[in-house]
């Protein structure tokens, strides 16, 4: 996966705070359209001003999404992520903590802009979630990789705007291969979401 972090600009500082300030107008900007109830004259209108808006950033490109400065795991940190990623407005973003004992764990809200069933969470936004989860417990062993499988147990629907909790923590390590298991719980405790993956480390090269 090393080759995946190579000629990343890196952003600092005030360049990452403007960027995510972007993001998370961009972010409130999806939800207002998914629940805005303006006619279709004023949509169009707006639909002019958005494009004037993505005119103006797209003046100048990066061949890739920027990463974070190194935080304190010593890795550099994707802040374009689609899950965890401040930078990127599709995110919502999910803040993960990762415990002494590998246990990455963090409490979120999803916005309708998730929605899947009528006042639920969209099934696949889950599964991505718990990949993400899944894959930062995996990590926490030392040794990161790519998803091979994942399974996704939908033990009950996830509701939309209430707190949510999500948990991950690896099981076993064998050879290249990494497992780990997690959960999603709604506002009660209870688990509406159980995953399990594995995660395949890249083959070390010789002399790597
Ligand atoms: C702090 C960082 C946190 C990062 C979190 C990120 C979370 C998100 C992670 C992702 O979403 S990754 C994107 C989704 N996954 C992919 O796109 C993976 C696509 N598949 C591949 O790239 C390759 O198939 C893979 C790297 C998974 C494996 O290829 P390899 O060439 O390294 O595997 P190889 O053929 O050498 O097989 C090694 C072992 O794994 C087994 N294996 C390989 N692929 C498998 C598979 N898909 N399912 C089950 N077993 C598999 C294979 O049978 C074999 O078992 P044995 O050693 O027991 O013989």
């Amino acid at each position: 996966m090393r080759e995946a972090f190579v000629d990343r600009d890196i952003l600092t500082g005030d360049d990452e705070a403007g960027m995510a300030a972007l993001a998370a107008e961009v972010r409130a900007l999806t939800e207002a359209v998914v629940r805005t109830g303006v006619a279709s004259a004023e949509a169009a209108s707006v639909a002019a001003e958005v494009a004037a808006l993505t005119a103006r950033l797209k003046a100048t490109r990066r061949v890739h999404p920027p990463y974070g400065t190194v935080g304190e795991s010593g890795m550099e940190r994707q802040i374009a992520n689609p899950v965890t990623g401040h930078l990127n407005p599709i995110a919502p973003p999910v803040d993960f903590k990762v415990s002494e004992e590998g246990i990455v764990r963090a409490e979120f809200t999803l916005p309708t802009v998730y929605e899947g069933p009528p006042t639920f969470v969209h099934g696949g936004v889950s599964a991505m979630i718990m990949d993400q989860v899944l894959g930062m417990a995996a990590a926490a062993t030392g040794t990161a990789g790519m998803t091979a499988t994942l399974e996704t147990r939908y033990r009950r629907p996830t509701p939309l705007g209430v707190p949510l909790t999500v948990e991950a923590k690896a099981s076993r390590v064998e050879g290249r291969k990494i497992y780990a298991d997690g959960t999603i719980c709604g506002p009660d405790g209870r688990v509406t979401v159980e995953a399990s993956a594995m995660f395949i480390a890249p083959q070390t090269r010789p002399g790597a």
